[in-house]
């Protein structure tokens, strides 16, 4: 299987690995240390390759849980200077963002293999604009808006209903003119959802990739909350050991592109396990 992208064909034959470059000051594990420098940013986007990672992530808006919406202009201001330098290099480049503005400026200047929208291309215009360019898309799913997401969140079934909301943004992009293959599914750990339908998430993604076809899954469980629940780590960066855990647990589940801060201990990670399953 394959994730058609712009540029590239990503072969999902093994988990691929997405390095975030969070362009923001306020995101939740890394926040500032890249957004007031883009030389600094674009040596960690080359740290992250040196590690291991497959595909970058570029963004410029917290969806952390409380976190306030950024303007579009602003959003484009932070990651316009680094996505001109890493669109040059040979790798896909990923743009994290729900605004359409954003999205069609990065599309036509040539900057985004893929577009990853926490928001599944639900924002107006999001739909005829992709159908116009050939990006690769991750749909992710998002019960409310960051700032209330994780106030009480209830399902009576989540995996049922996170499949069935999949399914329909898959049917609108077939229905927009955006292929299967272009496709790629996220439940969106962390975003709206508990430490238990989280789990259950995770431990029912063959299930729900089945439910929506068959497409990708990409799962982003890196440094969050759910870690430090499970952990007790308070502290993002002191969740490393337990993100690598769940990721390969994801793997496991058949994730094919794991979105993570820490990429070295998640690239090694994926290489013991392989050698161990046999797997290539
Ligand atoms: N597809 C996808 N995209 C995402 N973008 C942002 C975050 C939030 O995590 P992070 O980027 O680490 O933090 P922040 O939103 O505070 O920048 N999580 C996901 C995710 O799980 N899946």
């Amino acid at each position: 299987m394959f994730w058609q992208t712009t540029r590239f064909q990503i072969d999902l034959s093994a988990p691929k690995i997405m390095g975030i470059v969070n362009l923001t000051p306020d995101s939740f594990s890394d926040g500032g240390r890249y957004s007031a420098d883009p030389a600094a940013a674009l040596r960690h986007a080359e740290q992250l390759l040196q590690d291991g990672a497959d595909i970058l992530d570029i963004g410029g808006e917290s969806t952390r849980p409380d976190a306030l919406p950024v303007p579009p202009d602003e959003e484009w201001r932070r990651i316009a200077p680094v996505l001109a330098e890493v669109s040059r290099w040979n790798v896909p480049v990923s743009v994290d963002t729900r605004r359409t503005a954003v999205m069609r400026q990065a599309l036509d200047a040539g900057f985004a293999d893929i577009i990853n929208d926490v928001q599944a291309l639900e924002d107006e215009g999001a739909l005829p604009l992709l159908a116009r360019h050939a990006a690769g898309v991750c749909l992710m799913h998002m019960r409310g808006q960051p700032q209330t997401m994780q106030h009480n969140p209830h399902y009576h079934d989540v995996v049922g209903e996170v499949a069935g909301y999949l399914h329909d943004r898959v049917r609108a992009c077939s229905e927009a003119g955006i292929a299967a293959p272009r496709l790629m599914l996220d439940v969106g750990f962390g975003f709206g959802k508990t430490l238990a339908h989280n789990v259950d998430l995770l431990r029912s993604l063959p299930e729900l990739a089945a439910a929506c076809g068959g497409l990708p899954v990409l799962a982003g469980v890196s440094r969050k909350r759910m870690i430090g629940e499970i952990t007790g780590r308070g502290v993002p960066a002191e969740r490393v050991s337990g993100s690598v855990a769940a990721a390969l647990f994801a793997a496991e589940r058949g994730a094919a592109v794991l979105r993570v801060h820490d990429v070295r201990e998640t690239a090694d990670a994926l290489k013991v396990w392989r050698a161990l399953c046999g797997g290539t």
